[in-house]
Formats: structure tokens, sequence, C-alpha cells
């Protein structure tokens, strides 16, 4: 992720600027390089504004989004008000902040989507696990990252969109899953996570580790025949443990 600033000086016509960027942000919201934005006005010199947009990257914001038809419609209205950019850079975040969730830190809903598409292609193709998945859903890896995202600290859309924890617990129930079966699915997942890029430094894989290690146990002890897990329980939420990003 990176974090594009925006400072405009508007000596005039605030309430125009602002109208313009309400209806800017509908084709930037639309825009997948988009994570998000805000545009916050300075209260001790009213004619200056900062714009703050999250971009999936630098390369994904001038190449994806400003060859896109998102760009043209969100320039359109915006161009009145260039001549009045004091500066517009990338910035990276540091470490230096409220303390990221696993979720952002991963990258965000897209980073999971990502990571599960790869992770299932693989799944489907493995001599071991592959035919447990022979008949899923094609809906599956995606259900999986809307469930990752929620556990690592993203919105909590399994759970309002998606059934919660009983619907992700009926897919298990009886399934007989055998450990050799576990460890094949973890180590498909991890080979997934370095092929998409998912951040590798010790801090996130651990946690990720962490969860991945606890959810794929509970997930096979569910399965047995005679298991009597909850019935009903939250989505678990997954944090850094005893070792968050480092701060000296
Ligand atoms: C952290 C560990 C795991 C997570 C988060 C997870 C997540 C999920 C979720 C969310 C679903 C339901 C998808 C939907 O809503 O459509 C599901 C289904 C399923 N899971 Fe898992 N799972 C885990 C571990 C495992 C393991 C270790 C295995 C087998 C080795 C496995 C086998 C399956 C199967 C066979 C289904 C049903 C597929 C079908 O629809 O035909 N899961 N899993």
């Amino acid at each position: 992720m990176i974090v594009e600033y925006i400072r405009y000086r508007v000596p005039a016509a605030a309430e125009e600027f602002e109208a313009a960027y309400r209806r800017a942000v509908v084709p930037l919201g639309k825009a997948p390089q988009c994570l998000d934005y805000e545009l916050s006005r300075c209260v001790d010199e009213p004619e200056c504004y900062i714009l703050r947009i999250a971009w999936t990257s630098a390369e994904d914001h001038l190449k994806g989004f400003r060859n896109s038809a998102h760009f043209a419609e969100f320039f359109a209205e915006i161009k009145p008000y260039v001549a009045g950019i004091e500066e517009m850079r990338h910035y990276e975040q540091t470490i230096v902040r409220t303390e990221p969730t696993l979720f952002d830190w991963a990258g965000g809903a897209e980073a999971f989507e990502r990571l599960t598409q790869v992770f299932y292609d693989h799944v489907i193709a493995d001599d071991l696990i592959g035919p447990l998945f022979a008949h899923m859903s094609p809906d599956h890896p995606q259900h999986v990252a809307i469930w990752l995202s929620e556990v690592f600290g993203g919105p909590d859309r399994y759970t309002r969109e998606l059934g919660g924890y009983p619907r992700m617990l009926a897919h298990h129930l009886g399934k007989q899953l055998r450990e050799d079966q576990r460890r094949r699915w973890v180590s498909l997942l991890m080979d997934a996570a370095d092929e998409v890029g998912l951040p590798g430094d010790p801090e996130f894989r651990a946690a990720f580790a962490g969860y991945i290690e606890w959810g794929t146990r509970i997930a096979v002890q569910n399965s047995q025949p005679g298991a009597t897990p909850p019935a009903q329980a939250p989505v678990p939420r997954w944090g850094w443990g005893v070792a968050p990003p480092y701060q000296p």
C-alpha cells in the first residue's frame, strides 16, 4: 500500500470544490486500485485542503488507475482545481502509527482474495486434498478470503453476509479430515502466501501461521465422527500476539 497526499489551495469557491470532489470520489471509489480516500480542510487556513488517497501501490495508481475509465471520470470533475495543487506525492507508511491490524498489514481484502485464488488453484490440482474440494462452489475461494479477512481484523462480512461461524463449521462437520490432509492444506497455503507476496516479515508470518495452525487443527477436530463443537460462536479475531511490529 502507498499513500498519496495532494495539497490544494482553493482561494475561492470552496463549496464548488467540495461538491466536485463529492462527485469525483464516485469513480475513484469504484477503482480497484483505490483502498480509501479522505479530503480534509484546514481549520487555520480554510483555503487549504489535503486529499489523502491510499493506493494498492504507486504503480497500480500511475499505470492502472491513470489509464482507466474511472480516472477519466474522476479527472473531468476536478480538472478546474488542478492549478491549485501545491503538492502531489506518494508516501510510504512507516512503523510510526497506531498498530495496524493483520488484515491491513497483509494488504487488505484484495490481498486475501489473491491468496485464496492462487491457493485453491493449487488445492484443486493436489493429489492428496484436491478430491476433498472437487465439488466446491466457485465462490469458495472468495468466501474463505472473506473469512480470513474477518479473522485478521478486517470487516465482519463473513458474520454479516455469509452465515458466520455456524456456516463455516457446517462445511467441516463429518468430513473426517486427516492430519496428513491438514498438513498439505497448510503447506499449500504457505506456498500461496509466498507466491502472491504476502508480507514476509517474521512478525506477520508468525501471527498468520499461528492462526492457520490453530484453525486447521480445529477444522480437523470438528470434522471427526461424534465431534460436538459449540453450535454457535463468534468468528475468531486474531492479533499480533506477543510480537507486534517492532518499535525501538
Ligand atoms: C484455518 C483453517 C480453515 C479455514 C479458515 C477454512 C475455511 C473454510 C470455509 C470458510 C469454508 C466454507 C466456504 C463457504 O462459505 O462457502 C470451508 C469449507 C471447506 N473446508 Fe475449510 N477451512 C480451514 C481448514 C480446512 C482444512 C484443513 C481442510 C481439509 C484438509 C478443509 C476442507 C474444507 C472442505 C472440504 C470444505 C467444503 C468444500 C465444499 O464446499 O465442497 N478446511 N472451509
